[in-house]
């Protein structure tokens, strides 16, 4: 069985219960206060920089031209499309890009993104793509299934949901769990015992993500 299929019923846990939190649902309802809206841009933009370090590193790791090749056009649509969504935003909430840069991680960011880059830094290629797969993943159903429901009438919170469930991204999220369902068939029992490990706490930050925006998570000194 492929290794996307194993984790599916367990993955589907984690992408039922970010729909189910407040800022999700708001968000697609299109009923959500503009403030952790704007929280969740600024600490997305700086979680976007350092998320696209893995994508860098995935390249130098990667084992053959194709993935390698691939993992450079995800670092340049996420520096150049997917930022550029971010800096819209800022733009229309009248942050300049220079404040947008300077947003101080919050607790949560920090902890998600030093365990990428350490992953990414310390592990193998798989390693990578296993935390890298329910960023990818977790966003592409999450915004697939608020479309299902409807966009929301709400041009920012559109934005939001065309662009994670649009095509592209979609495809990138299939390209993603194929890569890493061609990784996990070649690896060792306990390979994929780490893989899944992996999975799971990316996919708990994932969580932890859109709740420290609803609750604007701050350092407490
Ligand atoms: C926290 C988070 N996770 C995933 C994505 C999708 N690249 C994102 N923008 N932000």
């Amino acid at each position: 069985m492929a290794f996307t299929d194993t984790i599916h019923g367990e993955a589907d846990e984690f992408w039922s219960a970010i729909l189910d939190h407040p800022m999700v649902a708001r968000l697609g309802e299109g009923s959500l206060d503009e403030e952790p809206f704007r929280y969740w841009v600024r600490q997305d933009y700086v979680y976007l920089v350092e998320y696209s370090r893995l994508f860098a590193l995935g390249a130098a790791k990667a084992p053959t031209l194709d993935s390698m090749g691939t993992f450079a056009s995800l670092l340049e649509s996420t520096v150049n499309e997917e930022m550029d969504l971010h800096r819209s935003y800022a733009a229309e909430f009248g942050i300049d890009i220079a404040d947008l840069e300077a947003t101080t991680p919050s607790p949560t960011t920090r902890a998600y993104t030093d365990f990428l880059v350490r992953t990414a830094t310390l592990g193998s290629f798989g390693d990578i793509v296993a935390a890298l797969l329910p960023c990818m993943w977790g966003f592409n159903e999450t915004a697939r299934r608020l479309a299902d429901e409807g966009v929301p009438d709400h041009d920012q919170y559109a934005a939001w949901v065309e662009m994670y469930a649009g095509d592209e991204f979609t495809e990138l999220t299939d390209w993603c769990k194929s890569l890493m369902d061609d990784v996990a068939a070649s690896a060792t029992e306990s390979d994929r015992e780490r893989y899944r490990d992996l999975f799971r706490t990316s996919a708990q930050y994932e969580y932890l993500f859109w709740d420290a925006a609803w609750r604007r998570e701050e350092w407490p000194l």
